[in-house]
């Protein structure tokens, strides 16, 4: 694999995938401000280096939700991996196995969670709780079966994001043959009926969630909490981990960058749950500026897809090893041993930016 970053590997997926697939992986929602100030917000915040501690080569390893990883970097949940590389979310389970790192498998996986699991590495599986709690109670137990470690919950979807590329592309559905294969429901033999639509549903509320919880015993994150109350909120119904997450700029649109909003959410919730980020990741030193602010770990998007779509498993393989060497030459650079030494003093705002925020 010839790509010496991310940038250069999205450009080459582009130059690869049918522009209309390549529109729905990369858009955003209405006017993609908040796509745009995703990557910006990283590149706007500054490292300052700590030198001579003597840390050593750094170590990366962490508990995420009672998993052991090898990194702090998890791939975020993203829809029909079959459009990308013929064998999909399957390519993608081996490669994150193989890293060690966590694959958060879409609720609009194009590959069944059963077979993912055969790859043998970690999985959380997302979930979009759906009105009919049966329904939904039954998908959870078929992910607990399957030995998932933990449910994220996307709450960020009371309905579906504007996205006028894919209007303009004409992009309504799966081609045949390609399905929401979690969305299909399985009969007492085991066999799989039609898939059901997703929905979105406006009416869901804090009591669904706090109903989830009784339903099952495995950790709850909740993805797309960016508000510091409904932070604070999703303490008292018993969530063990937040996403601070704008849908990578897929919802609603001119919210601010999860980077620019992830301090005032860790300080509401003063280290009483463990955030994760996505949005934007495209470097090192990104994850890195993401857990000098407090995120346990961050979580990526489209990277995942633009290496699948490069070259299946290797180009997945590839997108990780390239994000976990970049954060331990940046960690090291800075002087910091593992992530715990990383703290918002290794952080620099621009002249301009302090006194925009100071006034
Ligand atoms: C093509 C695509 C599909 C996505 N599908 C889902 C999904 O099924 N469920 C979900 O919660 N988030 C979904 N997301 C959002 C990602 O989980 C994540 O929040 C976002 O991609 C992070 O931003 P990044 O792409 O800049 O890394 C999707 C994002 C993209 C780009
Ligand atoms: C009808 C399937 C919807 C899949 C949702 C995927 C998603 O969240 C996205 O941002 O796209």
């Amino acid at each position: 694999m010839k790509a010496l970053s991310l940038r250069e590997l999205e450009a080459t997926a582009r130059s690869l995938l049918n522009p209309r697939i390549h529109d729905l992986f990369a858009g955003g929602s209405d006017d993609e401000v908040s796509l745009r100030a995703n990557e910006d917000a990283f590149a706007r915040l500054g490292l300052i280096p700590r030198v001579l501690r003597g840390r050593g080569e750094p170590r990366l390893d962490t508990d995420l939700l009672g998993c052991r990883v090898a990194l702090p970097i998890v791939i975020a949940p993203t829809a029909f991996h079959r459009l990308a590389h013929p064998e999909g979310e399957r390519a993608t389970a081996r490669a994150a196995a193989a890293a060690g790192a966590i694959l958060t498998v879409s609720m609009a996986s194009t590959t069944a969670i059963e077979e993912l699991a055969q790859a043998g590495g970690p999985l959380w599986f997302q979930l979009y709780l759906q009105p009919d709690r049966g329904f939904t109670e039954a998908l959870v137990r078929r992910v607990e079966a399957a030995g998932c470690k933990a449910l994220v919950v996307t709450v960020d979807s009371p309905v579906f994001g504007r996205r006028e590329r894919d209007l303009r592309n004409g992009f309504t559905d799966l081609p045949p043959g390609m399905c929401c294969e979690n969305m299909r429901p399985l009969g007492p033999d085991g066999e799989r009926g039609p898939a059901r639509p997703i929905a979105f549903s406006p009416a869901l509320t804090w009591e669904d969630v706090e109903w989830l919880r009784r339903t099952t015993s495995l950790p709850i994150a909740l993805k797309g909490v960016l508000h510091p109350a409904d932070a604070k909120r999703a303490l008292e119904s018993g969530v063990d981990a937040l996403f601070v997450s704008n849908h990578g700029g897929r919802q609603l649109d001119t919210v601010p960058a999860p980077l620019e909003l992830l301090p005032a959410l860790a300080d509401a919730l003063g280290g009483r749950l463990p955030l994760l980020l996505d949005g934007g990741v495209r470097r090192g030193t990104d994850a890195l500026k993401a857990l000098a602010l407090g995120a346990r770990a961050v979580a990526i998007g489209r990277p995942v897809l633009w290496g699948l779509a490069v070259g299946g498993e290797a180009g997945v393989a590839h997108v990780l090893a390239l994000l976990r060497s970049e954060l331990e030459r940046a960690l090291t650079l800075c002087g910091c041993g593992s992530a715990d030494d990383a703290g918002p003093e290794l952080l620099h705002l621009s002249r301009l930016e302090q006194r925009w925020r100071t006034s």
